[in-house]
């Protein structure tokens, strides 16, 4: 595995999601991956054996749910080929718990980790923080914070960088969480960003996202920071956006028949603009591989159209960069692969 998390033989970058029983686990992946309601989530049974998720955005990610009580350094279980092709370890702690177990366990999990794979990213996520007030979320993370501190350092472990995020289920919290891991793993991230600082300043857009559509997670942004507010505009905006587009989908094209005559229908990229009423405009544009680029843009006393015409102009040649880094990317890990098959075979 490189440092940027990718499993040498498939290409492919794991999150490993870990933590005590009921912490939560099932819900998150239930509601960011299969966009359940977080309230259908209160009958989920409990996990018995992993189960994994995957999503292709830029690059394929898996995602592993462990069940909380399994035991990972039991003799039969293959701990360390898990741990070696693990790119980030995802740590969930209830925090409207009791935490003081999940913590040792979270130390224990990192001092095994870290030795198996020292370039593993550890996450930990405060998680179901919607039941606590202002100040008692705060409280919490200073002393979960404090308290894994403490735990490393007994364990000689005290430079081990560890990322702590608050979440919930109830609002998108959990998807900026994830959007942040994520991010991480993308070896061509600070591309990303540039290309997307660029298009924003040559284009008067305030803030530009892309999505992937399917998750809601923004596998990348330009460099201005992230306001809650901007993303949860922009992500709602994706899902009214594919709820008028699975209306329209199926339309036929005239004249657009196949070999045996049967009218098909026509290939629609998806797209959609909307000014809303305090003149703030949205633009979403599908990209490649499951992406769409989301941008917010306020043009004040500029025309509007001229506006979306100079967006379109260079949302298309962002479009062409980003499948430029893809077609290359792609052949890097053939070449990858190669390298390693020609040392295998010699
Ligand atoms: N208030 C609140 N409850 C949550 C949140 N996330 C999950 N829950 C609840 O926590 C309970 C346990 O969630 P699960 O997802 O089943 O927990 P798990 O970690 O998968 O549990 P195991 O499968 O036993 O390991 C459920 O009743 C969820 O509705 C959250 O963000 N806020």
């Amino acid at each position: 595995m490189d440092a940027s998390g990718y499993i040498e033989n498939d290409s492919k970058a794991m999150v490993l999601l870990m933590g005590l029983r009921r912490c939560g686990k099932s819900s998150i992946c239930k509601v960011v991956f299969h966009n359940m309601q977080p309230l259908d989530t209160l009958y989920l049974e409990s996990t018995s054996s992993p189960s994994l998720e995957h999503f292709s955005t830029l690059i394929d990610l898996a995602v592993m749910e462990l069940p909380g009580q399994l035991n990972y350094f039991e003799p039969s279980y293959d701990s360390e080929r898990l741990f070696k092709s693990v790119g980030a370890l995802v740590y969930v702690i209830d925090s409207q718990d009791e935490y003081m177990n999940a913590i040792t366990n979270l130390a224990m999990i990192i001092d095994y980790a870290y030795k198996v794979n020292p370039n593993i990213n550890i996450e930990v996520l405060i998680h179901k923080v919607d039941g606590l007030s202002e100040d008692f979320k705060v409280d919490a993370q200073r002393d979960i914070m404090q308290r894994t501190g403490e735990e490393l350092l007994e364990l000689g472990l005290d430079g081990v960088q560890v990322s702590f995020y608050l979440t919930s289920i109830f609002d998108h919290s959990i998807y900026e969480a994830f959007s942040r891991i994520v991010q991480k793993l993308i070896p061509e991230i600070s591309y990303l960003e540039n290309m997307l600082d660029n298009l924003i300043q040559h284009s008067k857009i305030e803030k530009a996202f892309l999505f992937d559509i399917n998750s809601k997670i923004y596998v990348s942004t330009d460099s201005n920071p992230v306001d809650i507010q901007t993303y949860e505009v922009c992500a709602e905006f994706v899902d009214v956006t594919l709820d008028l587009f699975d209306l329209y989908k199926n339309r036929l094209g005239p004249g657009n028949n196949d070999e045996d005559g049967i009218n098909k229908p026509i290939y629609q990229e998806l797209k959609n603009v909307s000014e809303l009423g305090n003149g703030v405009i949205l633009y979403l544009r599908q990209m490649i591989r499951g992406l769409a680029l989301v941008a917010l843009s306020r043009p004040k006393n500029a025309d509007v159209e001229s506006c979306l015409t100079i967006a379109d102009y260079n949302i298309d040649i962002f479009k062409k960069g980003l499948e430029d880094i893809w077609a290359r990317s792609k052949i890097d890990n053939s070449q990858i692969k190669a390298i390693q098959n020609e040392s295998v075979n010699r």
